[in-house]
């Protein structure tokens, strides 16, 4: 069975994965991202699993750099997968609750860096006074709660944290907007036997001749007149030089095709260098 890298475990990335590639395939937890990437990059691992996007969010910015910069490992699927987010501590052990606000005793909060986008709204209203601490995962924050055993410190992570880890869920469904999805990408030296897909995309990275008026216009036309259509275009520093960027083009279609090999051909023609970090499937969310 293939070997399957994720952040974990009791996690989103674990709960997607699942979801996405069942039982088929042996799953491995790592502590951070940088063990996840660093686990396939390594031979450790077949395939890597990586949150990129989130509705609320935008791109991880974090994991962008680490596939952009630190590995060399190709996207083999991506796929998005629905994120509800839940408090997770210990009530109020006082007998006067506020019942506007029964997380009032609740100082400090841990979860992973995105999740305060992604819970805005709910932690303006309910968790104002609290101190906001990144850790690794959503899931490493409930295992911290679940040793503290404190109800002034609680976190936000999913409802199989909440069980595994024994710490009471306090409310469930936080985030800002009920459609809060996220978008995972698989990636791997070697590609793996998955079921088709109607959508193919591909994902390159351009950087942009030095002091070329209108080269960004040439690229964006030399899709546009070909009718292919771009799902995702971002500008990131190529942390080389300060003010120098490339772009990170999300394309709806595959290089097996004549025209995407074509629009790329022409791109590199005016001067601009251009990496493909993968052709893939992606996958839509299909509930269970
Ligand atoms: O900490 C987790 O539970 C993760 O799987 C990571 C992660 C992320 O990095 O975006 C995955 C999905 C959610 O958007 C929140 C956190």
């Amino acid at each position: 069975m293939k070997r399957v890298a994720i952040l974990g475990p009791s996690t989103f990335s674990e709960e997607a994965t699942r979801h996405f590639l069942g039982e088929n395939f042996t799953y491995v937890s790592y502590k951070l991202i940088s063990e996840v990437f660093n686990a396939t990059a390594s031979g450790e691992t077949d395939l890597s699993v990586i949150p990129i996007e989130n509705t609320l969010e935008g791109s991880v910015h974090l994991h962008v750099d680490w596939l952009v910069h630190e590995v060399d490992l190709p996207i083999r699927a991506e796929w998005v997968f629905p994120i509800d987010m839940n408090l997770i501590g210990y009530p109020n052990p006082n007998t006067d609750v506020n019942p506007a606000n029964p997380y009032l005793h609740i100082r400090k909060v841990l979860s992973h860096q995105v999740v305060p986008a992604q819970c805005n709204q709910f932690m303006k209203q309910y968790l104002r006074g609290a101190e906001f601490e990144q850790v690794s995962s959503t899931a490493e924050g409930v295992r911290i709660v679940s040793e503290l055993q404190d109800p002034t410190v609680a976190a936000i992570g999913t409802a199989i944290a909440s069980a595994n880890y024994d710490v009471p869920m306090l409310q469930r469904e936080i985030q800002d907007h009920k459609d809060n999805m996220t978008r995972f990408l698989l990636v791997g030296k070697e590609a793996s036997e998955l079921m088709p897909s109607e959508v193919m995309k591909t994902t390159i990275l351009v950087t942009l001749p030095e002091d070329y008026p209108g080269a960004l216009h040439q690229v964006l036309s030399a899709f546009a007149w070909r009718r292919i259509n771009l799902s995702k275009i971002e500008s990131k520093p190529t942390k080389k030089k300060l003010g120098i960027y490339y772009f990170y083009i999300d394309i709806v279609g595959t290089m097996d095709s004549i025209l995407l090999p074509a629009a790329i051909q022409e791109i590199e023609a005016i001067g601009c260098q251009v990496r493909i970090l993968g052709c893939y499937p992606s996958y839509p969310y299909i509930g269970s």
